[in-house]
């Protein structure tokens, strides 16, 4: 499913109006009505129902006029309250309908928002601000809005809460906080980033009649099951480990054992044919939580920390490999910065960097040129913390507008950019998928390994670096949502997301 940023819903209904010719009050129409059909489906018998529909002066309060004309039709206690006459052309149209029918209008001011609180209304519809929502909130705007929160009524937002910027999600001053929202032809990326999403209570998604062909250049989707590639997860019987690739997990120190266990471990559980674990030796060999699969490479260390010359001793099984994984646990030592340089130098082979691996990129300028130049296909699966680190700027700054933080990721270094929050990224500069599975159970160290180990599996096993991305990603938190279905939130454990992705695959092949 698509999703769309205002500039784009914007373009979409002037090219359905302009250059398809479906008039905007018809669009208008539609989407109103459908707001009404919502209604009608929750409450069934609207007759007793005290209902008061709020419209600001844009096309997304013309959404509520004509819900509102549909809601006069059901009971008699429907109050309508707008901000000013001055409002669009088309939104005219229908307020002009409801003074034609007689409704009760009211225009909004300090005394009307006292007396609103007075009045218990059962269900308030918001259609004071959609897509066209340009500044901070305040004045009597803000006071509508704080006074539709402190309500008991059910609250119906259309398109989006009022206050939500629908390209960041983010809440510009105040926001509504819905119970459900009806948004129309496809979600607008603050209906699925957070906070936004959160705002928008349950979501539903309705055709106003926009052609579906006016979307067709939009880059950004939902990452649903049919957005992915399957066909390299199906294996022909005559195969063997070969067929499934090497992959190396370059990770761990004395402070972070765990770390490296968690990512070879989730390498192992996805499929890859052979992972080999380079990693203070110390730190592995006696691992009780260590899947014997797994290969160790010990490799020499200093105070725990994998060293440079131990690495380059391993040449000869480094050359060995499809894939690398690096950077979980390793720490953010010169050495770690050596061993990338040296990688990014000498081999061309798939390369998926988390954690230290990214923090040292973050500090290095010749990290930084190399993995711009490096040819094989790459994968950064930075948080926003390290995400910020790599971009030079605020972590606020990544989470304000996390899509674009993204972008500059992947253009820069000319890869697919994981980035991982509660809604994670994923982009190869061209196209964005957001994940919406998942849940606050991944919010917890070890989650970011596994995720690693994952993807590294994917890749081994013949994927493109995008592809394996957006199965990754998926997987990891469907396996999370799954245990969410016995466990709670506090106790699931990044372990366990790796033990339970029998059942995630098995429901991503097979339902
Ligand atoms: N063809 C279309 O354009 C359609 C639009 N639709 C609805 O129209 C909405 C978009 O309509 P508009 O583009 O008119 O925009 P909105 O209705 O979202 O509101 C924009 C109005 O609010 C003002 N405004 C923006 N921020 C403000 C702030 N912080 N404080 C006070 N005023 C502020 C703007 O100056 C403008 O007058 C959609 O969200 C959707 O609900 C639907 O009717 C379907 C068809
Ligand atoms: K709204």
């Amino acid at each position: 499913m698509y999703v769309l940023t205002s500039q784009q819903m914007k373009e979409i209904d002037k090219k359905a109006t302009a250059e398809i010719g479906i008039p905007e009050v018809v669009l208008m129409e539609n989407a109103g009505f459908c707001v009404f059909e919502e209604i009608k489906k929750d409450f069934g018998c609207l007759k007793d129902k005290k209902i008061a529909i709020f419209c600001g002066k844009g096309n997304n309060g013309g959404d509520g006029f004509v819900t509102a004309r549909y809601l006069l039709e059901e009971s008699k206690d429907v109050h309508i309250f707008i901000f000013g006459e001055e409002v669009t052309p088309s939104s005219k149209v229908f307020l002009q309908v409801l003074k034609n029918l007689g409704a009760d209008i009211q225009k909004l001011n300090e005394e009307v928002i006292t007396s609103l609180y007075q009045k218990k209304f059962d269900i308030v519809v918001d259609g004071i601000f959609g897509i066209g929502l340009t500044r901070d909130v305040e004045g009597l705007y803000k006071q509508v809005i704080e006074y539709i929160n402190s309500s008991k009524a059910y609250v119906y937002s259309i398109d989006i809460p009022s206050g939500v910027c629908s390209d960041t999600g983010k809440i510009k001053g105040v926001a509504v906080k819905a119970n459900k929202t009806i948004t129309f032809m496809y979600p607008k990326v603050g209906n699925i980033l957070y906070p936004g999403t959160h705002l928008c209570g349950k979501l539903i998604v309705k055709d106003i009649g926009i052609p579906k062909v006016l979307a067709e250049n939009v880059n950004t989707k939902v990452l649903t099951k049919e957005e992915l590639n399957l066909e390299k997860l199906y294996r022909y019987p005559d195969t063997h480990k070969g067929d499934y690739g090497k992959v190396g997990v370059v990770a761990g120190s004395k402070f972070f054992p765990g770390a490296s266990i968690l990512c070879a471990n989730a390498c192992v559980k996805s499929g890859c044919g052979l992972c080999f674990l380079f990693s203070p030796a110390e730190n592995v060999v006696t691992h009780n939580f260590r899947y014997p699969e797994i290969i160790l490479m010990p490799v020499e260390s200093k105070d725990g920390i994998v060293t440079f010359e131990g690495f380059k001793k391993k040449e000869e099984f480094l050359q060995k490999l499809d894939v690398i994984a690096f950077g979980c646990g390793l720490t953010q030592s010169e050495e770690t910065e050596k061993i990338l340089i040296h990688i990014l130098k000498n081999f061309q082979i798939p390369i998926v960097i988390d954690a230290d691996g990214l923090n040292v990129l973050a500090k290095s300028e010749e990290l930084h040129s190399l993995l711009r130049e490096y040819e094989a296909c790459k994968i950064l699966t930075p948080h926003y913390k390290e995400a910020s680190r790599i971009l030079g700027c605020d972590v606020d700054d990544v989470a304000k507008n996390p899509i674009d933080a993204a972008l500059e990721i992947s253009k820069r270094f000319d890869c697919v950019c994981i980035l991982k929050s509660a809604r994670t990224i994923i982009t190869d500069s061209h196209k964005v998928f957001i994940n919406v599975l998942g849940n606050p159970g991944m919010a917890k160290g070890g989650s970011g390994d596994v995720l690693t180990g994952i993807v590294s599996a994917m890749l081994s096993q013949g994927y493109d670096a995008l592809d394996a991305a957006k199965l990754a990603v998926y997987l990891h938190s469907l396996s999370a949502d799954i245990l969410l279905e016995r466990k709670t939130v506090q106790t699931i454990l990044p372990s366990e997301i790796i033990e339970n992705l029998d059942i995630a695959f098995r429901r991503v092949i097979e339902d």
